[in-house]
Parts: structure tokens; C-alpha cells; sequence
């Protein structure tokens, strides 16, 4: 059974889930979150104390930069529009079952497809198995995840783990020059512009070069084929250079037949300068490189999806433990110097427990219920295993903040999680209630909200916790040591934890023997009049309230008439 919590109470178990959440580094680990949700099952809450005992320590604190790499790797079974599949007249409905890729009986049909793959001759020799039709869907998403394959492999070095990353990515690397092809592809137009500038500005440098040198009589027959419009003649003068221009397209041309495995003539002849790459050759260039790469990497990829396939189980196995290990690695970090509570049934109490909200916070001891003999605190022999709490003190001195720190070792324990103390003991309970101090709401409405959740949180059995911030603040203080009075024996009678803030400490302690009152005090003030409080509750003691440190203050510094009268109001509040 899950523990039941009020909304208040839940608001603070949500605020405790959303801080260990916020420590999660992949999308998929919040799953393992909800599977510590606070339950009532002793069994279980000690279950997960072992588990997270034994493996919250094997988390080492780098394995975090190699979890957040890991991605889901997903094998989908796709159509792929690059190929067509011939088979036999009897073999067509269970091709087009596979629902891989086009499928003919027709050989004719082949012409349009860069690959083709058949049961009966006419391309690729294939069985009708996925692995053969469509290897590449197997290898292809490891290949692109190769930095989540890396990833695991580090992370199973960190774990001590076994790990089938290495394995795949030795598999994978065959791929390799193959891919780099595609990328060629994919970049071919910017390589064939890039040589075709390099190749104009070579050809340019050459041309300023050039100088026609005609000696006198040279330039006489020179001028004489202008005359006659001998262009032949004219163009000869010029030829030696054009051959040049020739012979270094034809360079560069080699060099990127043989980069490119391309057998096409790229640059066009019809202009000598500048030089261009027709865009309708890089088309054409790009559709042999496009056939040659499918085919190529449908022959790799057959080979290795053999060996890869059986694999595929287990590293989506190890990709959901990375999700485990991503929750272990936020419970660590959330729970860094916590302990684990010890589990029981009279009660709460804690030593040196700490806000989980607040920075530094000063660490507080505190007991609801039975004190375990461990529980060796200043003042504690005035605790004498109350069930009912009244937390009484001076304003701003950390009381719903105790309140606080109540529900959150009791929510963590309930969850299976260490608590933030040195040392805790908790009752598994059934349910937490956690009443919030409704400061600005006041009159008739909001009195009867308040009475009426307390008396719904008292009104059946159960293993109970009840927190209550102050509740007289919205009615008159009479009727509040009544009302709180008559609750509270209620909770009494039936064995619930309650602490309950109040500044009645004196007239609730006169109706409820059972009950102790603790008081959070000043140490005294500082310099600038602010008080100095110890958070740490006195037992066992009401705590002095604000206004009467103040007054005591005053008469200890004032000298004279005014002094004497401080001491008066003084001596008003030790009377009580
Ligand atoms: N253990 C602690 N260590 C350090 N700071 C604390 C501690 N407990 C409370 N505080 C801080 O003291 C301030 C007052 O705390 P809190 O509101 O709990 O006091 P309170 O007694 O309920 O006050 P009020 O009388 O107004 O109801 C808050 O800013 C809180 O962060």
C-alpha cells in the first residue's frame, strides 16, 4: 500500500522528488523514480534500503559524464525506397508481407532501383529474411550512435560490468570507409567547386604569365592572317598555352576520379577559362557515387547484421541499466552524508537532522514517541516518550522549519531512502498529515476548513503522523487551547504522532498531562538587536516568545526609572 499523505505533506514529497529529478540525467530514469514511491510495506521499505545499501557505493561519481551520452537506440523496421526485391510468382505475398521494399516478378521493373536483390537470379542472391533484405537497418543506428556505444563501454569499466559495446563497435568500424564515402556524397558539390576556384586561379596566375613574343618578321605574317581573317593561323600562336590549360584539367580531373571513384568527365571543355563543373555532371556523379555506396554498404552491412542481430537483445538491456544507474547516481548525489533510518513502530526520532531546503542549516535532534536509548541529547532526560508534542518559541525560530524536517525523514524513510540525519529511527506509518499555517486567510471560513481537516485526519485508526503549524492564529486564543485541547487528546487516545506549533504552551500543558511541550529560543540578540536562536528545541521547557527576550534585553540595558519598569513587564511574564 502506498503511504497516504495529505496535500501538504505530498507538496513536500513532491518537493523531494523534483530535487532528486533535477539530478537525473536522461529523459527515461524517471521511471525508476516512481518505483520509490513512499509505501506502508516494512518488507519493502527494507528491500529497498538493501538494494540502494549495496548499490548506491558502487556509483562512481565521473560515471555521470558517460550516462548523459547514452541514447535510446531504436531498430526500426523500415521501408526502404532504394531497392526492389524480384521473386517467384508463389513468394510475392510473403516479400510484400515483410513490408521491406518494392517487390516485382517483372526483372524489367529492376531498371529504376540503384539496387536489386532476388530470390530467383536477377540481382543479389537473397533469402526473405529482414537481415538480408534490409541489413542496413541493423547497422545503421549503431553506427550513428556510435558515441552511445563508446559511452556504455566506459560505463561498464566504471561498474566492473560486462558490456557488449566493445564488441558491436569493433563490428561497426568495418563500415567505416564506407561511410566516408556518403559523407563524400553528401559534400560532393562543395568539393567540385572548391577545385574548380583552385583550378581557375592556377589557370589565371598562368595567363598573366603569358606574353605573345612575335619577332619582326613574325609579326608581319601575324598581321597578315589578321588581315585575311586566318583564325587557324591566329590561334596557333596561342596554342602552346591552351595545351597547358588543358593538361591541368586533366590533372585535377584524375586526381578527383581517383578521390571520388568516378569515371566522368567533369569539368566542361567548351570554354577553357574560367573553367566550370556542369550541374548536370555533378547529378550525374553523384548518382554513380549514390548506386556504388548502396551497394557497397548493403554488402557490409549483410555480413555484419549476421553477427550483430543476436546481440541487439543485449544492449538493450545494458541501455535500460544506464536508466538504473542514472537514478542511482541522483539518489547518491541527493542523499550524499544521509543514513539510513532505522525502521520501527514507536515513533520518530532523529540526531543531527538537516533541512534538506535549507542552506547550511543548523542540524537538529528531535523525538516523537519513544526515545531510543541512542537518543543521548542535551535535555533529553526531560523526554519522556510522549506521543503528542507541543512545539512552542520564539518567532522565526525554525518551528515549521522542524515541522519540515519531520515530514521529510518520515517521507524518506517511507520511500526507502537514507534521511538526512546521523542517525534516525522511523515507524512505518499509514499516513502523514501536515497542517500549513494559513497566515492570510482569517474569519469564519477558514476556521472551519482548519477544524475540519484535523478532525478528518483524526477520525480513523491507523498509524499515524500529524503536523500542525499553528492553528490558533485563526481563531481566538480561548477557544484555541479548547478546541487544540479536545484534538489533541483525541490523537492521544489512539496513539498517533503529533507535533502541534503553538504559543498556548502554558495552558495546553495544564489540560494535557500526556503531552510535552519543547520551546525553540534565543541564545540572545546580536549587535544589531536580531536575535541569536538556537533551532535546536529545549525539551520539556516552554519557549520563551519573542516580545518577552526583547523585554529583558531592554531592562537589563536601561538604567534608572525606565529600567525599573522594563523589570516590571519582566517579572508580568515570569509569573506565568
Ligand atoms: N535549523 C535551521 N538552521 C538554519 N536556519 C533555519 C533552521 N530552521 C529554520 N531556519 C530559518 O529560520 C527562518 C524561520 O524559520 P521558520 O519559518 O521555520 O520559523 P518559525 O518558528 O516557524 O517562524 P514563525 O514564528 O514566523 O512561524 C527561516 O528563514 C528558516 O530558513
Amino acid at each position: 500500500m502506498s503511504l497516504k499523505l495529505n496535500p501538504e505533506a505530498r507538496a513536500i514529497y513532491r518537493s523531494i522528488r523534483d530535487e532528486i529529478a533535477k539530478k537525473l540525467l536522461l529523459r527515461g530514469s524517471e521511471a525508476f523514480l516512481d518505483e520509490f514511491s513512499p509505501t506502508t510495506n516494512p518488507e519493502e521499505i527494507a528491500r529497498r534500503q538493501a538494494y540502494l545499501r549495496e548499490n548506491l557505493q558502487r556509483i562512481k561519481p565521473e560515471i555521470g559524464e558517460f550516462i548523459e551520452k547514452v541514447q535510446p537506440i531504436h531498430f526500426r523496421r523500415e521501408y526502404l525506397h532504394d531497392r526492389i526485391l524480384i521473386v517467384d510468382e508463389s513468394e510475392v505475398e510473403k516479400a510484400e508481407a515483410l513490408g521491406l521494399c518494392a517487390v516485382s516478378t517483372d526483372p524489367a521493373d529492376a531498371e529504376d532501383y540503384p539496387l536489386v536483390l532476388s530470390t530467383v537470379g536477377y540481382g543479389i542472391d537473397v533469402e526473405l529474411t529482414p537481415t538480408q533484405i534490409t541489413p542496413e537497418l541493423y547497422v545503421q543506428p549503431l553506427w550513428e550512435n556510435r558515441d552511445t556505444l563508446e559511452a556504455l563501454a566506459k560505463i561498464a569499466e566504471l561498474t566492473g560490468e560486462k558490456s557488449i559495446a566493445p564488441e558491436l563497435l569493433k563490428q561497426i568500424n568495418d563500415i567505416k570507409t564506407t561511410m566516408d564515402r556518403l559523407s563524400t556524397i553528401e559534400q560532393l558539390e562543395e568539393i567540385l567547386h572548391e577545385k574548380e576556384l583552385e583550378l581557375n586561379e592556377k589557370i589565371s596566375k598562368r595567363l598573366e604569365q603569358f606574353s605573345l613574343t612575335l619577332k619582326g618578321k613574325e609579326l608581319l605574317e601575324f598581321l597578315s592572317e589578321l588581315k585575311s581573317g586566318d583564325y587557324g593561323a591566329i590561334f596557333r600562336h596561342f596554342s602552346s598555352v591552351e595545351n597547358e590549360i588543358l593538361e591541368m584539367i586533366r590533372e585535377v580531373e584524375e586526381e578527383l576520379e581517383e578521390s571520388l571513384g568516378t569515371s566522368v568527365e567533369i569539368f566542361s571543355r567548351e570554354e577553357l577559362y574560367p573553367v566550370s563543373v556542369p550541374p548536370e555532371r555533378i547529378e550525374l556523379i553523384r548518382e554513380e557515387l549514390t548506386r556504388d555506396f548502396k551497394v557497397e554498404m548493403y554488402l557490409k552491412s549483410r555480413e555484419l547484421a549476421e553477427k550483430i542481430r543476436p546481440l541487439i537483445p543485449r544492449l538493450k538491456q545494458e541501455i535500460r541499466n544506464v536508466y538504473r544507474l542514472d537514478f542511482l547516481r541522483a539518489v547518491k548525489l541527493f542523499t550524499e552524508g544521509f543514513s539510513f533510518p532505522e525502521l520501527g513502530d514507536n515513533g520518530i526520532a532523529f540526531l543531527k537532522g538537516r533541512h534538506i531546503f535549507i542552506e547550511n542549516p543548523q542540524p537538529v535532534s528531535y523525538v516523537i514517541g519513544k526515545k531510543p536509548e541512542w537518543f543521548d541529547v542535551e535535555g533529553s532526560e526531560r523526554v519522556l516518550d510522549e506521543n503528542v508534542v507541543i512545539l512552542t518559541g520564539a518567532n522565526s525560530g525554525g518551528k515549521t522549519s522542524l515541522l519540515e524536517l519531520v515530514t521529510q525523514i518520515a517521507i524518506l524513510t517511507h520511500m526507502g531512502l537514507p534521511v538526512p540525519a546521523e542517525r534516525a529511527g522511523v515507524s512505518v506509518l499509514d499516513e502523514i498529515f501536515f497542517f500549513r499555517r494559513k497566515r492570510s486567510t482569517y474569519g469564519a471560513g477558514a476556521f472551519e476548513t482548519a477544524l475540519n481537516g484535523f478532525v478528518k485526519a483524526l477520525k480513523n485508526e491507523g498509524r499515524k503522523l500529524i503536523l500542525i503549524d499553528e492553528f490558533e492564529a485563526i481563531t481566538e486564543p480561548g477557544a484555541a487551547v479548547k478546541i487544540i485541547g479536545e484534538l489533541l487528546k483525541v490523537a492521544h487516545e489512539r496513539g498517533f504522532y503529533v507535533v502541534i506549533v503553538s504559543h498556548l504552551g502554558e495552558d495546553l500543558k495544564k489540560e494535557l498531562p500526556f503531552a510535552r511541550v519543547d520551546g525553540i529560543e534565543a541564545r540572545g540578540l546580536d549587535e544589531r538587536l536580531n536575535l541569536i536562536v538556537d533551532r535546536q528545541p529545549v525539551f520539556g521547557k516552554v519557549g520563551r516568545s519573542t516580545p518577552e527576550l526583547i523585554v529583558e534585553r531592554l531592562a537589563r540595558k536601561k538604567r534608572g526609572k525606565e529600567k525599573e519598569i522594563f523589570e516590571r513587564i519582566l517579572k508580568a511574564f515570569k509569573k506565568d
